[in-house]
């Protein structure tokens, strides 16, 4: 059905695998149109309770595919982010669901980005990061500036962005880009043990505090406590949340349904 991409459901965990190893994975239209196409079934698919997103081969992503944007036709930079880019953005942004970027190596330029707009970052201790737009003359796009300022802080984000320079796993774990990092030979395996357990937590609940912690980057302090009062109405009405108070008082581990 995917021609660049890889989609499986295992265990309540979608993997969107980025499959064009021989470019490192770079974007190209088929694939932004086939990303946002999984993503919409993942979810839609209630069987699905966390979304990883990974590369084949050496490359998490390596952004733009050059070759697609060189034919000599002139480029139109903003409808290119505004047709492909930003709608696989707010995909991920408004996904109910946790969404992983589980980066296996090279992250470059929109790779990056990608990986910023995920919920968590998983990296393979040979994974490096580069905001390499500026080493083609191009501003981050596809919420680099948007996220990795607000993940890193300004400082840090400007000198990534300025220089271009490449950042290793452990740098980027160390300055709180990356959540976790595990040894390549045992990446994949790491990885699922991380999306399983997220897939077994009260999926509504995630929902509810990923809209509302986005939602608090532009809110008053007034605003914020309305909104984790809203949502507190709806997440206190789930069976999961039943399920949870009914385990604690039982003494035993609960078992969430996601609903
Ligand atoms: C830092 C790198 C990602 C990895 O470096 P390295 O490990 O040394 O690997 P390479 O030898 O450079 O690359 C391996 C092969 O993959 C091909 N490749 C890599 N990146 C791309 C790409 N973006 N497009 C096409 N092909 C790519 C590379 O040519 C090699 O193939 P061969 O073995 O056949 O030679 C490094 O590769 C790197 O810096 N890549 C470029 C990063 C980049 O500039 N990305 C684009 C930024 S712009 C962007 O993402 C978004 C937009 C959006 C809108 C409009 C227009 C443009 O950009």
């Amino acid at each position: 059905m995917y021609e660049t991409i890889q989609y499986e459901v295992t265990n309540h965990v979608a993997v969107l695998m980025l499959n064009r190893p021989e470019r490192y994975n770079a974007f190209t239209k088929q694939m932004h149109k086939e990303i946002i196409t999984a993503l919409k079934q993942a979810e839609k698919d209630s069987d699905v309770r966390c979304v990883v997103i990974t590369g084949a081969g050496k490359a998490f992503n390596a952004g733009q595919d050059l070759g697609e944007v060189q034919s000599g036709e002139p480029v139109e930079f903003s409808a290119l982010l505004r047709e492909r880019y930003n709608p696989m953005v707010m995909q991920i942004q408004n996904m109910g669901k946790p969404v992983i970027a589980a980066v296996n190596g090279a992250a470059a330029g929109a790779g990056m980005s990608l990986a910023l707009a995920c919920d968590l970052r998983l990296a393979a201790d040979n994974a490096v990061f580069s905001n390499a737009f500026i080493n083609i003359g191009l501003v981050p796009d596809s919420g680099g500036c948007y996220f990795l300022s607000r993940i890193v802080g300004i400082g840090r984000a400007l000198e990534l962005a300025l220089s271009g320079d490449k950042l290793h796993a452990a740098e980027a774990h160390r300055i709180g880009m990356v959540n976790q990092v595990y040894p390549a030979e045992q990446f994949a395996e790491s990885v699922r043990v991380y999306a399983e357990r997220l897939a077994a937590l009260p999926t509504r609940s995630i929902g509810l505090i990923k809209k509302a912690m986005y939602k608090s980057l532009h809110m008053t302090l007034e605003e914020a406590l309305e909104y984790e009062a809203y949502s507190q109405d709806i997440a206190g009405n789930t069976a999961d949340h039943k399920e949870g108070v009914q385990a604690f008082f039982d003494k035993r581990a609960p078992l969430f349904q996601g609903k």
